[in-house]
């Protein structure tokens, strides 16, 4: 990619790591420094994105997410100087081994998007919904909320490409599907968007992670047997409390019945983004209008049922099941599974290839598993891939480990804050 040439001084890299917070941030790009500290505001990728490198080399950052024109049209306007060498170590062997995989893949045509594939699942998905409305008419309640939960599901897949901008490679073309998306499976995409782009930049990482942080629920290491600030809640995860600690010691029993409840999750986070300032507003109205939508047809497919006992059933069934089948979700790691069932794990089952190339189209991940496995054994990486079962189990099993250390813990357990 070309960045445009800043301007200005020369800047070390000891200089740079002066300007690493939210009120004075600078990242270096592709050997340019940038002074962020008024752009992060409008940063269509979100302020906390930029904070989370500010004062390092974002470089590798800045090209996981595709970055159009304009973008680096405006990074002229920002620039301060030049950095005192391209990087500041030498690329490791894994970087190196990264970019000559991704040269390869390119050249084998997986960054290019099958379009068949998508005709196909969205002809699929109206389908299904077709067929959850004539279940309805017909009153057969159980089939049509289970097919309804599968629909979900499948939409909440192709959400998770959108939100990459996998589909139509635009991110204003691709947040145009994000809103029919959220019209159907009453999520705000924006929310997930804004969610998952911190996750990848952040992966792990116990202060910054969205997806690792459960707390009341579920902590997924002793790393919360603290009272951690989340920079994405900007709160408080408060560990030293009776309610959590009692939650905590038991999670590896809630996490299965919890999963039965996740949908109710989605709408509550999608309402805070929604409803929440400082974060990206981009469509916002458009999202608003289509969240409310979802509830209005949702709900009056529930009063075309006869009954009270019909809808409740549509309803609970439909949302528990959602929960259950999105388990795959909560593997977050690499699934073994056969190509058959590639449609139901969406891409999801490799994340080892989805965590490194994030912009490559989920139906080419099995073909770029050939060659991030040769990849991992050359740098000595074990590519961990059990099959589903297995997986669910070793969540279960991590779940439990700490589940016991919240228990043992001694009653002078020092919060270091
Ligand atoms: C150095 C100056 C930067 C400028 C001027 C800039 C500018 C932009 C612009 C204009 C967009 C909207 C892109 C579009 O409409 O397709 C964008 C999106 C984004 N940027 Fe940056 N960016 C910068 C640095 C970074 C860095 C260092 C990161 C990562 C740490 C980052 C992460 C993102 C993300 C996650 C998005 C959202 C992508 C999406 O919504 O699909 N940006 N940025």
């Amino acid at each position: 990619m070309c960045i445009p040439a800043a301007t200005g001084r020369p800047v070390t890299w000891k200089e740079l790591k002066l300007h690493a917070t939210a009120e004075d941030l600078w990242v270096a790009v592709n050997g340019r420094a940038y002074d962020l500290t008024e752009y992060q505001h409008l940063h269509p990728g979100s302020a906390l994105i930029l904070q989370h490198v500010a004062g390092t080399d974002a470089s590798e950052a800045f090209q996981a997410f595709k970055h159009p024109t304009s973008a680096r049209l405006t990074m002229l306007k920002y620039g301060v100087g030049f950095m005192e060498s391209a990087r500041e170590k030498p690329r490791t062997d894994a970087a190196q081994q990264l970019i000559q995989v991704r040269s390869k893949m390119e050249a084998a045509g997986l960054f290019r998007v099958n379009y068949w594939n998508y005709v196909v699942l969205a002809a699929g998905l109206a389908v299904a919904f077709i067929a959850v409305l004539l279940c309805v008419k017909e009153r057969w309640v159980v089939p049509g909320a289970l097919l309804l939960s599968l629909f979900w599901q499948q939409l909440a897949l192709v959400g998770h490409d959108v939100g990459h901008n996998q589909i139509l490679r635009t991110r204003s073309l691709d947040s145009m599907i994000g809103i029919g998306i959220t019209l159907f499976l009453g999520a705000s995409v924006q929310w997930w968007k804004y969610n998952h782009n911190t996750h990848h930049v952040t992966p792990n990482s116990s202060e910054h992670d969205p997806d690792i942080q459960h707390l009341p629920f579920f902590a997924l290491s002793n790393q919360f047997f603290r009272n951690l600030r989340s920079t994405f809640y900007q709160a408080t995860m408060v560990f030293d409390n009776a309610v959590t600690k009692m939650m905590i010691s038991v999670q590896h029993y809630t996490f299965l019945p919890m999963m039965l409840v996740a949908r109710f999750g989605f709408y509550a986070m999608s309402t805070f983004h929604l409803l929440a300032k400082g974060r990206p507003a981009i469509y916002k109205p458009f999202e608003v209008a289509a969240f409310l939508g979802f509830f209005t047809w949702y709900l009056a497919l529930c009063f075309c049922l006869p009954t009270w006992t019909e809808r409740i059933l549509f309803f609970v069934i439909s949302h528990a099941c959602f929960g259950i089948i999105n388990l795959q979700m909560a593997a977050t790691n690499n699934v073994s599974c056969p190509e058959w069932m590639d449609w139901f794990h969406g891409g999801l089952q490799y994340q080892i290839e989805h965590h490194l190339y994030p912009d490559l189209p989920r139906h080419h991940l099995r073909a770029a598993s050939a060659y991030v496995r040769p990849m991992c054994a050359k740098l000595g990486i074990k590519y961990h891939s059990p099959t589903f079962f297995q997986a669910i189990g070793e969540v279960l099993g991590a779940l439990k480990v700490v589940a016991s250390q919240a228990r043992n813990l001694p009653k002078e357990h020092v919060l270091v804050k």
